[in-house]
């Protein structure tokens, strides 16, 4: 047979052989892949399947008929049993037989007349039993790596004195170094436990080369005995180890829920208030109702009441935000209409009767600028308050969230109109009670789909716990109102005023809240007069309708109202009539003679707004 049909078929005893597909009888023996050529005469001298997946036999008798093999090598492949009978093979110089997954002893005679092996790669395999004498008496032996094995017993005397590369680490080799190997490096021989002498450390009086020679490598039954007895003790270690984490584990938790058992529920509790702007959260809205109650939800309108409890209890919901009241949701009715539910956890201030009444007060009220009540809830420790929904969200949400749409100067005009309307509407509602909004504010301004405003928790001040409104409701924030008591009409101005600077300037009141000179509470009011007396730079307004053309005479009027309504002192405080008349006057675009005063000359804040141009419009 040819070489060609000499490899084909020791290809054929190998499994798994697709990386050899390129072996094909026609073609030049040196193209195919893995064969080793000479350069100069392309004869074929061996072979190097390296990480080929290889497994099978490996057929040495095959290999036998070629006559110029001498180097063969399969690393990194899956052959697996004892050693092929290499020593067929005398003409091989090399032997590469590293990660595969050969085992079990190799023969005393394994490498007996290979004369001409200079280079042995057995690591990382598992082979047992001595290092074969055998391969320790090859006369041009070099290389010789025989790590990551179980080789046992002592180490043979290497006939070899110089070695290029030695390895014999990470066996189970035992006894002392030979002489001869006592100045290779100690990496040599690292990872044998039962290895002493040069160049690791010394024997003991009892090692020593003539302990070495007595080392008796345990006959294969008396290994296997040790196996099992080795096996056993690792089984009952593991065994014990883990039923005692898993009792340790059990204590563990047990402990630490009993003592953290108060912290979740809080946290639980907590979690229910937070703030969550995610519409995607859905949560079960009304299980709050089902915790007790009087079972009814009461309508305060007649022309609501298209759903009743269960409905309401069925609806899907989700968080809308959480204010220092309660959480409050958004619940889609199934085949009903969509609307809020706000949880009043501070509504205390009146008996039930005198509740009920004053819900019905509320509801009854009519006004495109107010958020109809659709119904309400009671218990005696929380109460829920239905109102409409407003689809585009609270006006607060648009000036100061990321994801708000921008409102242009028109839209924030018929706002600011919408909201005075809405508060006239109230107060002549209720007259001689004064009866105040008490918690105006831009997320109690409310925008329906035409951005139309609608007013929200209005008419609540009689109902709450006055400790936590004194806290949190928006009146009361007044300076009179914080000194003194109760918010009144004349604290909704002052609110009043504050929402249209936040609505001009785009910045959040709640920033401007700071402990001011002479102990008074600073706002945005102060923080505007401050800009436009003292450092005036045309930056007071919000940047998204600085650049309105043919309004900002309006813009500046409506600056000048807000202000007025933010006067310090009640008495020269506008009343809330001046106010919403001076609203009502404003337009979106100057008047013409106003309009061509302000552009003729250039840029509309250093041409028309001078210091003192400013403090005066804002003082008169
Ligand atoms: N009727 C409504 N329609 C649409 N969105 C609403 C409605 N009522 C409230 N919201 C939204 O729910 C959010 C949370 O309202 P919530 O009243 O709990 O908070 P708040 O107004 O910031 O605080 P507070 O409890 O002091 O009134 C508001 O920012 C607003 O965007």
């Amino acid at each position: 047979d040819t070489d060609a049909q000499i490899l084909m078929r020791f290809k054929a005893s190998l499994s798994n052989n697709n990386a050899l597909n390129n072996w094909v009888n026609e073609s030049s023996l040196c193209s195919w892949r893995g064969l080793l050529c000479n350069h100069t005469d392309q004869t074929f001298y061996g072979l190097r399947l390296h990480n080929m997946s290889l497994g099978g036999k490996i057929d040495v008798d095959t290999l036998l008929e070629l006559p110029t093999l001498t180097s063969f090598s399969v690393m990194n492949n899956t052959f697996e049993g004892p050693m092929p009978e290499f020593k067929k093979l005398v003409r091989l110089r090399a032997l590469f037989l590293s990660n595969n997954k050969f085992s079990g002893d190799i023969p005393d005679d394994a490498f007996e007349g290979m004369t001409k092996l200079k280079r042995v790669f057995l690591a990382e395999n598992g082979f047992t039993g001595h290092i074969p004498k055998s391969l320790a008496n090859l006369p041009r032996l070099w290389d010789l790596d025989l790590r990551g094995n179980s080789f046992g017993g002592s180490i043979p005397e290497f006939q070899q004195k110089d070695f290029r590369m030695f390895n014999l680490s990470h066996n189970q080799l035992e006894g002392s170094i030979p002489e001869s190997l006592s100045n290779k490096d100690p990496s040599s021989f690292a990872g044998n436990k039962g290895l002493c002498g040069k160049p690791m450390s010394p024997c003991n009086e009892i090692g020593g080369n003539e302990s070495r020679s007595e080392i008796p490598y345990p006959d294969s039954s008396q290994r296997k005995g040790n196996k099992y007895r080795i096996l056993i003790t690792v089984i009952i270690v593991i065994v014990v180890v883990v039923v005692a984490s898993i009792v340790a584990l059990l204590f563990i938790r047990n402990h630490w829920r009993k003592r953290l058992q108060p912290l979740i529920l809080s946290k639980q509790e907590n979690s229910k208030n937070s703030v969550d702007f995610r519409e995607s959260q859905s949560i079960d809205v009304t299980s709050d109702f089902k915790k007790g109650g009087d079972g009814a939800l009461n309508f305060v309108r007649e022309d609501k009441g298209g759903f009743d409890l269960q409905d309401l209890l069925r609806a899907s919901a989700v968080v809308l935000g959480s204010g220092s009241f309660g959480s409050t949701y958004k619940a889609m009715i199934l085949n009903g209409p969509t609307v809020v539910v706000k949880r009043f956890r501070h509504m205390n201030n009146a008996g039930k009767q005198e509740f009920i009444e004053h819900m019905k007060r509320l509801g009854s009220l009519t006004h495109p600028n107010l958020l109809p009540l659709d119904a309400f809830y009671y218990r005696k420790e929380d109460k829920f308050l239905v109102y409409d929904y407003a689809e585009n969200g609270s006006l607060a949400s648009h000036l100061h969230d990321r994801n708000g749409s921008v409102l242009n100067w028109s839209t924030r005009l018929k706002i600011v109109k919408g909201v005075a309307r809405g508060l006239a509407y109230l107060y002549e509602s209720f007259p001689g009670q004064n009866l105040p909004h008490g918690h105006l504010k831009s997320s109690n301004v409310v925008l329906d789909h035409s951005f139309e405003p609608h007013l929200t928790e209005y008419g609540l001040v009689p109902v709450m716990t006055k400790s936590h409104a004194q806290r949190f409701m928006a009146a009361y924030k007044a300076p009179e109102v914080n000194q003194f008591g109760r918010p009144n009409v004349k604290s909704d101005v002052w609110c009043l005023g504050i929402l249209i600077l936040e609505l001009l300037t785009g910045k959040f009141p709640a920033n401007y809240l700071r402990h001011g000179k002479g102990g008074n509470n600073s706002d945005l009011a102060t923080w505007v007069d401050s800009v436009v007396r003292e450092e005036w730079t045309g930056e007071v307004f919000d940047k998204d309708i600085m650049g309105t053309r043919n309004g900002e005479g309006e813009m500046l009027k409506l600056l000048r109202i807000g202000m007025f309504c933010c006067k310090w002192s009640v008495e020269s405080r506008w009343d809330w009539r001046e106010a919403l008349a001076k609203i009502e006057e404003l337009k979106e675009k100057d008047s013409d003679e106003e309009y061509s005063s302000y552009v003729s000359e250039g840029d509309l804040y250093s041409r028309t707004m001078t210091e003192d141009e400013f403090s005066f419009s804002v003082t008169n």
